[in-house]
């Protein structure tokens, strides 16, 4: 951690005990840590959900349940956060940390992938965290916006938040023929800025957010 990066930590609220548990045990077990949102992208998506007080929210994308907690420990009594992780063998380890937070019991697990599960869900979101595989965004943004012919999952005034849109300074470099995942993120990330339904900010946060607003 640089000297600036640590002042932002240092300078920002705490880590939660939990959480800081949750992310040591990531980064002994999990085969790719880095995934995780870690203490200050998990700070500010807190931040978010209080500020915008979804009743209903959408996570693709669960990994080992930090965003998921992040965001449970901003929701209102009575709200409620769908998370879905297509790996079943994660599922183990992140109901054991769900079961241990206070904030556990607004949290609903599916295993699953999300473009399958999240229709099914039925009814709207209010927010929605996109930190699924890079490679499926512009599949998650027409489901979430009713384009492959199915109901749209968001309406007016939802949120979507995207998670890793800048991958590590990709989506600025020649692309290789074979690099479905800036291939993917590029087209995702232009979707959006093309499509008038929404307005949008990308915050160059870790590795990028891109913050999408529902007119
Ligand atoms: C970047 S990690 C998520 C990190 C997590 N949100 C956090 O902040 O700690 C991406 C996760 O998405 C999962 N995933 C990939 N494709 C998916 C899909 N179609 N539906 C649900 N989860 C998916 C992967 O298995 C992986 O665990």
């Amino acid at each position: 951690m640089d000297a600036l990066e640590k002042y932002v930590h240092d300078f920002s609220e705490p880590e939660e005990e939990l959480l800081h548990e949750l992310d040591r045990e990531t980064n002994l077990r999990a085969v790719a840590p880095r995934m995780i949102s870690g203490h200050i992208q998990g700070r500010l998506l807190e931040m978010l959900v209080r500020m915008l007080r979804p009743r209903r929210a959408l996570e693709i994308g669960t990994f080992t349940g930090y965003s998921a907690l992040s965001m449970a420990a901003g929701l209102e009594e009575g709200a409620e956060l769908h998370t879905v992780e297509v790996d079943d063998e994660l599922e183990e380890f992140i109901r054991s940390y769900f079961d241990r937070s206070p904030h556990g019991g607004k949290i609903r697990l599916h295993i699953g992938s999300a473009l399958d599960i999240a229709p099914k869900l039925g009814g709207e979101f209010d927010l929605v965290f996109i930190d699924g595989d890079k490679r499926e965004y512009p599949a998650y943004y027409r489901m979430l916006m009713g384009d492959d012919g199915s109901k749209a999952l968001v309406h007016s005034g939802s949120v979507l938040i995207a998670d890793n849109i800048l991958w590590s300074g990709k989506v600025v470099q020649p692309v290789a023929h074979n690099d479905r995942h800036t291939q993917a993120l590029l087209e995702f990330n232009r979707m959006v800025v093309e499509d008038a339904r929404v307005e949008n900010v990308i915050v160059p946060l870790r590795d990028g957010l891109n913050l999408i607003r529902v007119k």
